[in-house]
């Protein structure tokens, strides 16, 4: 039996595919895998039997990538599993930025009771009054999952889309509308846009992308939306802008302290992936990879360790992960101690990313306990696996 530890409340579409090897425990120490979505893992123990971390959906800045690649944890993230749902809620922030809706309705509420609503509400609809977005100019910074189907919505929704990301993989641009302008400039894109949305992850590199500098430089009267993370936007900076008017609306989906003092903002509790479609979609996606990664050693969708798939672990004979450090010498050792040991390899996959790599091998023989005992013994190496 295998036990999954959920942090988060984690769709059962997800975990009914578990199967009946696998066992839901509230205890974390006893599990060999932790499905969780945005609960802070930084300061956990890891357990010893924890194998693998996934991350029913894309920021893993509550996760600690490296602690856990050190310790032999492999943890996953459900790329574009809920971009949708966040697409949507940037475009209904958009809209509530530009037009009286949330002031609008709070007034019908105040006057429910009165018996000449409908004739007041026709003279007090002028407070309400805003623009539309078609014809606007938005910015769109990171063309990831979400950054591409806010661009193209907004293309179809008559905006002109600015899109700005020096990072962007080949197969994230190719499905940008080929009518979103390429900017390379991050200053250009503030100068010309009426609107901004920002969709980077949060790393130490992004932390206060959105600063005085970026707020001096922005459209006077713009709309800023983050449904990214709190730590991309400087406050101290935003709130400035915000009381000198050079941002007419923050609209964030992370109700901090900070952004709660500031004015003519609208805060919503993180609520971007919080539709059932995208839950399902996360929980199925990372349950079906740590499953995957628990029963046949592959790894797909990975933050902290390459990809690596051999299909499923061979019916006979057996198949052994390695996970350790990136450095020189490492699989000349692992294959020595097969060959000491007098264990046959049909088969083997290295793969590095960053300081981790991971090898898997699949033997003619079930592994033994000299095996693991002496690639364990090896420097460098976190954790040997017998997957099979
Ligand atoms: N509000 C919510 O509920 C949700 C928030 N998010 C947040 O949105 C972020 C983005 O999500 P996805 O689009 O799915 O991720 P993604 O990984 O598909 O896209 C991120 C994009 O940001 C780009 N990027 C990285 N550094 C950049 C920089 N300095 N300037 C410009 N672009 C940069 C990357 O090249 C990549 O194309 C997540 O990391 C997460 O923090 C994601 C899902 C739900
Ligand atoms: O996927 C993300 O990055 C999100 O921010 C969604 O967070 P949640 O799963 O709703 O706690």
């Amino acid at each position: 039996m295998r036990y999954i530890n959920c942090l988060n409340n984690i769709s059962a579409k997800g975990t009914d595919l578990l199967g009946s090897d696998y066992q839901l425990t509230d205890d974390i120490a006893q599990a060999s895998g932790v499905l969780v979505r945005s609960a802070a893992m930084h300061d956990m123990d890891l357990p010893e039997g924890l194998l693998a971390v996934a991350r029913a959906g894309a920021g893993v800045n509550n996760i600690p990538l490296d602690k856990c690649a050190e310790a032999g944890v492999v943890v996953f993230n459900t790329p574009g599993a809920n971009a949708n749902a966040v697409k949507e809620l940037v475009l209904c922030g958009m809209l509530l930025a530009s037009r009286g809706i949330l002031p609008g309705a709070a007034w019908c509420r105040e006057h429910a009771d009165s018996p000449t609503i409908g004739k007041d509400a026709e003279k007090a609809k002028k407070a309400f009054a805003g623009q539309e977005i078609s014809g606007k100019t938005l910015g769109v910074i990171g063309l990831g999952a979400i950054g591409a189907l806010v661009a193209n919505a907004a293309i179809d929704l008559g905006m002109n889309v600015l899109g700005y990301d020096p990072y962007v993989s080949a197969e994230a641009a190719w499905r940008l509308s080929p009518s979103v302008e390429h900017v390379t400039n991050l200053d250009d894109v503030l100068h010309r846009s009426d609107y901004v949305t920002i969709h980077v992850p949060a790393m130490d590199s992004t932390r206060g992308m959105i600063g005085a500098h970026e707020l001096e430089v922005a459209k006077p009267g713009c709309a800023v939306m983050n449904f990214s993370r709190d730590t991309l936007v400087d406050n101290a900076a935003m709130a400035e802008a915000l009381e000198a008017g050079r941002v007419a609306t923050y609209v964030t989906d992370f109700a901090t302290p900070e952004v709660m003092a500031m004015q003519n903002t609208i805060v919503l509790p993180h609520l971007g992936a919080s539709t059932a479609e995208a839950e399902d979609n996360c929980a199925i996606m990372a349950t079906l990879q740590m499953k995957d990664y628990l029963e046949n050693g592959n790894i797909k969708n990975s933050v902290n360790y390459p990809a690596c798939d051999m299909g499923p672990a061979p019916a006979q004979g057996g198949r052994v992960a390695v996970l350790h450090a990136n450095v020189p010498d490492m699989l000349s050792q692992i294959t020595g101690v097969f060959g000491e040991v007098g264990a046959n390899i049909d088969n083997l996959t290295n793969k590095a990313r960053g300081n981790a790599a991971y090898t898997m091998l699949d033997l003619n023989a079930p592994a033994t306990d000299e095996l693991v005992a002496k690639l364990t013994a090896i420097e460098g190496v976190h954790r040997v696996r017998i997957v099979k």
